[in-house]
């Protein structure tokens, strides 16, 4: 067998023992630590020819065979000629430098070529604002890696520079990067910046607190957004909780590194009926809820996610949704805000949501929408922010 063959054959097999309770990355971490041999050369290849499959979606699931898949993958995601694709289709890697359009004409089955819910069969229940065939096509692009500078830009910009990193700065202190960058080698000290995506600290332009404002990050999984409020207003008095102790413990240190030392966090499940006792009778000036959802609009980093979902899940977070707003919303002073957010794409979970809160509470849209990412290799979400009577 060539190295080539030996590439696709590790590849078929990891496609089809892959357990989608977990994690790809950690899947093919766990496949490669059981073959030793493989050098971190074949790691690359044939972690890339996996993602390639993935990253088709559900085109031509029905009727091409896994490696067919994974060479059309490959030919649609990379836009240069490769060895691997020289080896088993030459002409389609002569042809490697055509529009996306052009290929799909090429390689999808017939009638899935135009068809957005070819790739992604969930395209009804996407936000009005979300354009489908764009947003199915950025599943062929792996996203970048952004960061939000909190200070030294300057030296922090020598440093990727003399790494020989091609980044691009985007607005007053965002810093996108490619996505392989070995970002906490390069950049040490890490109370200089925060790895979060674009889309995401975009949610802080809702945000407005006012110096020594009470906050409640209610679901603050390991503080993104609440750094990104500290960094706007660092005398915000801070209450960070999740339903997970793990998670918080993460926070706790990266709060820590980021120079953060005046918060309280609690670990709660805000689907309880006990909240009045958990939080006592305080009242906050804001609220960020950025709810748990389904994830779509972070899918381009994870495809494997989108074979493993179904329609139905959507309405389950939905659900979970609701009882989380309705038992925080009571926590919000008169004047006070709400911020709901998610990383989602879908309606039932952004649009829907906010105007089942609307309608179920006294709060009243200020501003917000869709944050689309997907023209510029970064995430979709939604973030709205709602002022209470
Ligand atoms: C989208 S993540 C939050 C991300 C975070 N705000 C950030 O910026 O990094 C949603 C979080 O909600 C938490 N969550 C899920 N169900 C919950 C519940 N019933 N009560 C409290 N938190 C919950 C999850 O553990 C998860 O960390």
């Amino acid at each position: 067998m060539t190295r080539w063959e030996n590439y696709l054959a590790s590849a078929e097999k990891i496609i089809r023992t892959y357990d989608s309770h977990v994690p790809l990355h950690h899947f093919l971490k766990a496949f490669f630590k059981q073959h030793p041999h493989m050098g971190s050369r074949d790691r690359r290849w044939v972690s890339q020819l996996v993602y390639h499959y993935f990253r088709l979606g559900y085109l031509g699931k029905a009727v091409m065979t896994v490696p067919e898949r994974i060479q059309a993958g490959t030919f649609l995601c990379e836009t240069q000629s490769n060895e691997w694709l020289a080896f088993f289709r030459p002409d389609l890697n002569e042809q490697i430098g055509l529009s996306l359009e052009e290929k799909l004409a090429k390689i999808a089955p017939p009638g899935e070529a135009a068809v957005p819910a070819a790739i992604f069969p969930f395209i009804n229940e996407l936000s009005e604002d979300i354009d489908a065939a764009a947003f199915a096509h950025s599943f062929f692009v792996q996203p970048r890696l952004f960061i939000r500078v909190r200070n030294k830009q300057e030296r922090l910009l020598n440093l990727l520079q003399q790494a020989g990193v091609a980044y691009e700065v985007i607005g007053r202190n965002t810093i996108a990067l490619p996505n392989s960058t070995r970002i906490d080698d390069i950049i040490t000290n890490k109370a200089w910046y925060e790895i979060q995506d674009v889309s995401s600290q975009q949610t802080g332009q809702l945000f407005k607190p006012r110096p020594k404002d009470k906050w409640w990050d209610c679901c603050a999984a390991s503080g993104g957004k609440a750094i990104l409020l500290k960094d706007l207003q660092p005398t915000v008095d801070i209450l960070v909780t999740d339903v997970r102790a793990t998670i918080l413990d993460n926070l706790k240190k990266r709060f820590a590194e980021a120079g953060i030392k005046d918060f309280q966090s609690k670990v709660m499940d805000l689907t309880g009926s006990n909240l009045p006792t958990l939080v006592g009778n305080r009242q906050f000036d804001g609220i960020i809820l950025d709810a748990p959802c389904s994830g779509s609009g972070t899918w381009g980093r994870t495809p494997e996610s989108l074979l493993g979902f179904t329609a139905d899940k959507i309405l389950e977070f939905q659900e979970l949704q609701k009882r989380i707003a309705k038992n925080v919303i009571p926590f919000i002073k008169p004047g006070g805000t709400l911020i709901y957010i998610t990383c989602s794409v879908f309606k039932k979970e952004n649009e829907e949501m906010v105007q089942w809160i609307v309608e179920n509470s006294t709060l009243q849209v200020v501003e917000g929408g869709t944050i689309k990412g997907y023209h510029d290799g970064a995430d979709s979400m939604f973030a709205v922010k709602l002022v209470k009577e």
